[in-house]
């Protein structure tokens, strides 16, 4: 005998682009929204009764009705609204998540723009027609530190042949993301941690990238009262010196090899105390 266990379906990466049009002044919203959806689906894996699912495709539908209908603003709001929707609006769907990636443009004029260089801003939302959870977050915020970065002190075994060093360069792409404690004004906490997570790399005197990373989420969770936890997954992108003897020259920390793979992977969280559970927002 066998019991179906955990499932969840819905539409992966439904790219939406929303154009609000005030005259010439136009705006835009870039997501890439994934939908997913679970609740009475016993009947539907074991005999192909069908009669519970709300297709894919429905869902891939309502992100595009909600964009026209309701706009879109916070990736947050957009995120909360369809998975109130899907739950609320069907009674064999008990619980949404909805995840939202969204990719920022700079104006170049009234209705031109540039897609920016910058970090991918990220949500991810669970809906279980109670209660929502709201999970923040950033990927591919690439930072650099040319010196006070150091590394020495750590296991010497057989196998060991990496050098001490006082001064390295310290380079990252940060991806982060925060539980928030309640609802809370979803783009002014973006701006804040994302400056928390820049200005606290920038600053650490750091002796390893796992200080680092506890200093970052620290300064997150002290400039944001309104997130409990943040959990961070931080590559070290090294940073060898290159070898120019055979040129004949010196080589004082000036020229270096970014080396792509392997590299370090350093992933914490850190949580404030006596901060509320986190029931399945990070599932
Ligand atoms: O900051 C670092 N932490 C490590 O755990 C580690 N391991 C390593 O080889 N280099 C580094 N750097």
């Amino acid at each position: 005998m066998f019991v179906l266990g955990p499932n969840r379906y819905g539409k992966a990466e439904t790219r939406v682009v929303r154009v609000t049009k005030h005259g010439d002044a136009h705006h835009i919203k870039d997501l890439n929204v994934s939908t997913s959806l679970s609740g009475d689906m016993t009947e539907v894996h074991l005999s192909g009764d069908n009669a519970a699912i709300l297709a894919t495709d429905t869902q891939k539908n309502t992100v595009f009705a909600f964009a026209k209908k309701h706009g879109i603003g916070a990736a947050e709001d957009f995120a909360l609204l369809l998975a109130r929707h899907f739950v609320d609006s069907q009674p064999t769907i008990h619980r949404a998540r909805v995840a939202i990636d969204e990719y920022g443009w700079d104006r170049r004029g009234g209705h031109s723009f540039a897609r920016n260089g910058r970090e991918t801003r990220t949500c991810v939302v669970h809906y279980d027609g109670e209660q929502a959870w709201v999970v923040s977050g950033l990927k591919d915020l690439v930072l650099l530190n040319t010196t006070n970065s150091e590394f020495w002190g750590f296991v010497r075994d057989e196998y060991t042949t990496l050098p001490e060093t006082r001064d390295r360069i310290l380079a990252t792409a940060v991806t982060a993301t925060w539980r928030h404690s309640g609802t809370s004004d979803w783009d002014k906490s973006y701006e804040k941690a994302r400056q928390a997570l820049m200005a606290a790399f920038a600053d650490t005197y750091s002796l390893s990238l796992q200080q680092t990373l506890y200093a970052m989420g620290s300064r997150v969770l002290t400039e944001c009262p309104e997130i409990a936890e943040v959990r961070l997954e931080l590559p070290n992108k090294h940073h060898f010196l290159a070898d120019l003897s055979p040129f004949g020259l010196d080589n004082d920390g000036e020229v270096f090899i970014a080396a792509d793979r392997p590299y370090g992977l350093i992933e914490g969280a850190v949580l404030r105390e006596g901060a509320p559970g986190a029931g399945p927002a990070w599932d």
